[in-house]
Order: structure tokens, then C-alpha cells, then sequence
């Protein structure tokens, strides 16, 4: 029998320091996250991050937190439940990290009779610290308890022409009423060394002004040129003045250099340029959390404002819309009755 697994990043149970700790270990010590030799990533993780962020992470955690729990969390639920009511197959609903744990969510499908899996990483975009870590932990988990069950992985969509069109829609209804001076593309950032890891020709992705651009298979696994392929293909689809729209990279930790534009200096440089009225849309998150909730829509905005602008918008994610719930059904009906994947 089939059935679907959904997995997004995950959070802490509780905006405390003391919740907020163990997430971030497990987290920081995945060696596609913080990808040095073991021992290096215990001290930088443990010695280092983990003595300080945990009080600070759930300080901005408080800030966004809804009664029902993780915006994240409870929007992913959200969601779920909504694709249940559009499929007859079972869906469950997993988290890489934290405590709604893959293998809980495999093992409430192999409950119900489960022997062929759809893997759904909730990322548009391939990166070795996001889609990739959810379908090694998956595989890993499945070999170990559940060794009889098949699993498909639903390929990253970041440039699929029927999630552009949602993806589209949404940031046209986002600007509606909006006499945009700018809009930025902010996606979450990585180490720019992660690009080259993934880079399977070893040499394609050199990081510079046209290498995204290029075509290659390296590109399978480039997340910098899926990002710019997604803003493009929504500029196309909404024919947006190509002069009023860049995209950059947020939410970097110290240390290596990530991928740039930082998201927090283009804030200030737009300011500076002139641009009074700006919208923001993030689309390396389908849900909205702690860094399009906290580091975009509040943290963004104070930047901004400070530097000089004067209207600011942040674009929600997908979340629970009715056409992005609605593809994703679409998306489960082709596997499950055709075996076709979306491309
Ligand atoms: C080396 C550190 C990190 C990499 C690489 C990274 C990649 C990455 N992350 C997401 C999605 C999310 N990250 C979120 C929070 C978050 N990310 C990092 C670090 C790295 N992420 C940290 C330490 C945190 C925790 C919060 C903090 O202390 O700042 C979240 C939000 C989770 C929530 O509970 O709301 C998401 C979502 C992607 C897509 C990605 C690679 C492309
Ligand atoms: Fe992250
Ligand atoms: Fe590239």
C-alpha cells in the first residue's frame, strides 16, 4: 500500500534556552549543516555555539511563538491535514530535527499497512543542509526499522512551472496595493564551500557572475542557481520590471563566507539607493518561521526603516494556501496512480 511522508526542518518544543539547546545540538552537530571532521564540529557546536545561541535563539523564538506552538509546526500541520482531505492515501508528517522525528512519522505509515513511500522534503530548492540531509536521514531510518518499505523522493520543484504559477500568485497578491519601489528575493543562505561540495563536475560552480547561469548538470545540485532560477521564472511570470527586483541570502552564521549578497546589507544598500517602499518574499521556506517570521518581517523591516526606507512588506510563504495544498495533492495523485514525478 502507499502512502506519503512529509518532512520539514523542525523546532524546538518550547521557545526556552532549555528546549532551544538539544534542537540546536542535533542540528549543529549534522555533519551536512556543519560539514568538518567530528571532532572539529563538537568544538565549534558544543564548545562554542551551544554556549551562547540557545539563550539568544529562543529570545527571538518568544517573538514569533503562537499558542498553538512553532509557526512552523503548526503550520506544517496545517498542511498535512489539508492534503489528507484531498488524497485517499496516508499522510504523515515528519520533522529532520527535534522531537516529531522521521522515523515517528515512518512508523505511524508502516502502522496503517505502508510498504511504498512518497518522501516529501518541503524545500523547493537541493541543498546538501536542507533536502539532502531529510533524504539521507530518511533512507537511513527506513534501512534500519523498516526494511521491506520502497521510498520515491519528490524532486526539488524550485523551477516546476506549476509550483511557479503558486508561488507567483502569491507574491502577486502580496503586492497588490503595494506601489513597490523594489522587490527582494531573500532565500536562506549557505556556506559558499557547500556549493562546491555538491558541485559533482568539481569545477563548474566557481560562484562568480555567470557560472548559475551557465548550463551544467552541476546545477542538479546548485542551490545558488536554483534560487536565481526561481526568481526568474516568477519575474517572467509576473512580467516584473527586472530592474526592480534582485534576490540575496540571509540568515548566515559567523565564521566561513556564505553565499552573497547578504540579505541584511542589501536592506541598507536599497535604503541608501532610495528605495522607499520595499516587499520581501522568501521562497526557500513553503512555511512560514523563526527566520522569514523574526529575522524578515521584524528584524528586516527595523533594518530597513533605520537606513532610510519607509514602507515594507514581507510576502507570507506558501503555507496553507488552497492551490499549493492542491499541486502538492496533484503531485501525490500522479505518483501514486501514474508513477510520473513532477520535473
Ligand atoms: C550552518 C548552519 C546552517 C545552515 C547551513 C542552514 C541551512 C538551511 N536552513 C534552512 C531552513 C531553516 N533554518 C532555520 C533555522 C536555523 N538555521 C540555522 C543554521 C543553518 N541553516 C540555525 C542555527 C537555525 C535555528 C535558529 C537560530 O538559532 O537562528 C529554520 C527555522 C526553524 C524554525 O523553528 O522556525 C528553517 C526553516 C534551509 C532551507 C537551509 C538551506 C538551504
Ligand atoms: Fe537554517
Ligand atoms: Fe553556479
Amino acid at each position: 500500500m502507499k502512502g506519503v511522508l512529509l518532512v520539514n526542518l523542525g523546532s524546538p518544543d518550547s521557545p526556552t534556552a532549555k528546549d532551544v539547546k538539544p534542537y540546536l545540538d542535533e542540528f549543529l552537530m549534522d555533519e551536512r549543516v556543519i560539514d568538518v571532521p567530528k571532532i572539529l564540529r563538537n568544538i565549534i557546536v558544543r564548545g562554542i555555539i551551544l554556549q551562547t545561541r540557545p539563550k539568544r535563539s529562543a529570545k527571538a523564538y518568544k517573538k514569533i511563538w503562537w499558542e498553538e506552538g512553532s509557526p512552523l509546526i503548526v503550520i506544517s500541520e496545517r498542511f498535512a491535514e489539508k492534503v489528507r482531505a484531498q488524497t485517499d492515501l496516508p499522510v504523515a508528517l515528519g520533522m529532520r530535527y527535534g522531537s516529531m522525528s522521521i522515523k515517528k512519522a515512518l512508523q505511524e505509515l508502516a502502522d496503517k499497512g505502508v510498504d511504498e513511500v512518497l518522501l516529501v522534503p518541503l524545500y523547493p530548492h537541493y541543498a546538501m543542509s536542507s533536502y539532502e540531509t531529510v533524504v539521507v536521514k530518511a533512507l537511513e531510518e527506513q534501512q534500519k526499522h523498516f526494511p521491506d518499505m520502497k521510498v520515491t523522493t519528490l524532486p526539488a520543484f524550485y523551477h516546476n512551472p506549476e509550483y511557479i504559477k503558486v508561488l507567483a500568485a502569491s507574491i502577486a497578491e502580496g503586492l497588490e496595493d503595494f506601489d513597490y519601489d523594489h522587490v527582494l528575493f531573500s532565500y536562506h543562505g549557505i556556506p559558499e564551500r557547500h556549493i562546491r561540495k555538491s558541485d559533482p563536475t568539481r569545477f563548474h560552480c566557481k560562484i562568480d557572475g555567470s557560472c548559475c547561469k551557465v548550463n551544467s548538470v552541476a546545477h542538479h545540485t546548485c542551490y545558488r542557481h536554483q534560487c536565481y532560477k526561481t526568481t526568474d521564472l516568477v519575474v517572467e511570470a509576473l512580467g516584473l520590471p527586472v530592474e526592480k527586483v534582485s534576490s540575496s541570502f540571509q540568515s548566515r552564521l559567523a565564521g566561513d563566507p556564505w553565499l552573497k549578497p547578504y540579505t541584511d546589507y542589501e536592506f541598507e544598500r536599497l535604503a541608501k539607493e532610495g528605495k522607499k517602499k520595499l516587499a520581501v518574499v522568501t521562497p526557500a521556506f513553503v512555511s512560514d518561521c523563526l527566520e522569514t517570521l523574526e529575522e524578515i518581517a521584524m528584524e528586516g523591516k527595523e533594518q530597513f526603516e533605520e537606513a532610510g526606507g519607509e514602507h515594507y512588506i514581507h510576502i507570507p510563504c506558501l503555507n496553507e494556501r488552497d492551490d499549493w495544498v492542491a499541486l502538492m495533492a496533484t503531485w501525490i495523485r500522479d505518483w501514486q496512480t501514474q508513477h510520473i514525478l513532477p520535473v
